[in-house]
């Protein structure tokens, strides 16, 4: 990689269901394979040069309650910058959010249900707030990914428009599937916003990750990774020194 070029950033993932660390097929709510303490997994990713951590509540997304205590803890034994996400839809759960001292949020539901609340927060918080764009085809889903929630294409328009510094995309049917992740989707996002982008969802190998990172000069910022790290498709060390 050219020394000019930004390396592709690597953000390992902490999805919590129910006090644990799960990971989920297309993001169903039932598909959770278990992974254990979410703090051990956190630290394990940490201590194994992570510079970021992809921190979910997956209770607070479906809307089966929260583990935002638990969540809270983690984030707050980081020393890597965390994002967050899953639940954040209005000022209490944004405060709250914040306030464990995370890098960014991503809001998701609330880009799709209450916009004008995520335009005032995004003007308000600037590139701490991310919007989750999280797509079967290039229809977004909310309330996690259970309900359709319109257009990609209309919807990135109108929150590039509101100033919006980042989106994580995700595509539902890679989800957890370590199938690959969707690069045609993320080169048609990126040559529609001028903002950076986070892939998220089906890296299943280190050559995902070097596909993903010759997008960088496109707009691709970074990649989650979850199921490949837990299944040890590969480590995180070598998943870093792929992109480096
Ligand atoms: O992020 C959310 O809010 C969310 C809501 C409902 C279901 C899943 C959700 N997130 C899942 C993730 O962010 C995954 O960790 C990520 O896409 C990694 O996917 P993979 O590498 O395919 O395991």
């Amino acid at each position: 990689m050219s020394p000019l070029m930004p390396k592709l950033e690597l953000l390992p993932a902490v999805d919590v269901r129910d006090g644990q660390a799960v990971r989920l097929v297309h993001g169903e709510s039932g598909s959770e394979t278990s992974y254990g303490d979410p703090l051990e997994a956190a630290l394990a990713w940490q201590r194994s040069g992570a510079e970021w951590l992809h921190l979910v509540d997956l209770d607070a997304a479906f809307g089966t309650g929260d583990n935002r205590a638990q969540i809270a803890e983690v984030a707050r034994s980081m020393d890597i910058k965390v994002e967050l996400s899953g639940g954040i839809r209005d000022d209490d759960t944004l405060a709250a959010a914040l306030a464990t001292g995370c890098r960014r949020v991503n809001l998701g539901t609330a880009a799709l249900e209450t916009p004008e609340w995520v335009a005032k927060v995004i003007a308000e918080h600037g590139d701490q707030i991310a919007v989750g764009l999280d797509v079967r085809g290039t229809t977004l889903r909310g309330r996690g990914w259970t309900r359709d929630g319109g257009d990609l294409y209309e919807t990135l328009a109108r929150l590039d428009t509101e100033g919006c510094a980042r989106y994580v995309v995700t595509d539902i049917n890679k989800d957890g599937t370590l199938q690959g992740p969707n690069l045609e989707l993320l080169r048609n996002v990126c040559a529609a916003t001028d903002r950076p982008v986070v892939a998220s969802g089906g890296v299943s190998s280190l050559d995902d990750l070097r596909a993903l990172a010759t997008l960088v000069p496109e707009g691709v910022e970074g990649a989650i990774v979850g199921k490949a790290l837990y299944a040890k498709a590969f480590t995180l060390e070598e998943a870093l020194a792929a992109v480096s």
